[in-house]
């Protein structure tokens, strides 16, 4: 099995609505992505996939946020901007483009740091072996 990692990260602002304080309030943060796909298959140049392909893929992801209100996205109008929203939103935006143009590799897992020491990781249920 491969497991390959691409990192970026994106500025945005958010809110987090019904909080019970200060991050009720407009404030930003640099979120940092961490993307792992994973796979057994590689192509004829030994490959997973391109890296460069996985980051432009993210890229435009990243690029649906970056410098702008999250909470005015259509996905999160009516969720929370959560790092545990924006992962789940990550990956399954990933699971659909892998599922169209690279259907032998999947989703790992998505990582999101709101700050250098606070992160969730997000995995779908069945890759938990416990
Ligand atoms: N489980 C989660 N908890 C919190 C989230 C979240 O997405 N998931 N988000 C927030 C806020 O966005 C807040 O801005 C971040 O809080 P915090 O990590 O405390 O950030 P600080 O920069 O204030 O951290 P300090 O260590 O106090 O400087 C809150 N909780
Ligand atoms: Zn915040």
């Amino acid at each position: 099995m491969y497991e390959l990692i691409v990192q970026t990260h994106f500025d945005a602002a958010h809110y987090l609505r019904d909080y019970p304080g200060d991050c009720a309030r407009v404030h930003g943060h640099t979120w940092q992505v961490e993307v792992t796909l994973v796979g057994r298959q590689l192509d004829d140049l030994g490959m997973l996939i391109d890296f460069k392909e996985v980051k432009k893929a993210v890229k435009a992801i990243c690029d649906q946020l970056d410098h702008r209100m999250i909470n005015e996205h259509d996905y999160f109008q009516q969720r929370n901007p959560t790092a545990e929203n924006l992962s789940f939103y990550f990956y399954h935006e990933l699971a659909g483009w892998l599922k169209e143009h690279h259907p032998h590799v999947r989703v790992g897992t998505v990582r999101i740091w709101e700050s250098p020491r606070a992160s969730i990781c997000y995995r779908a249920d069945d890759d938990i072996s416990a």
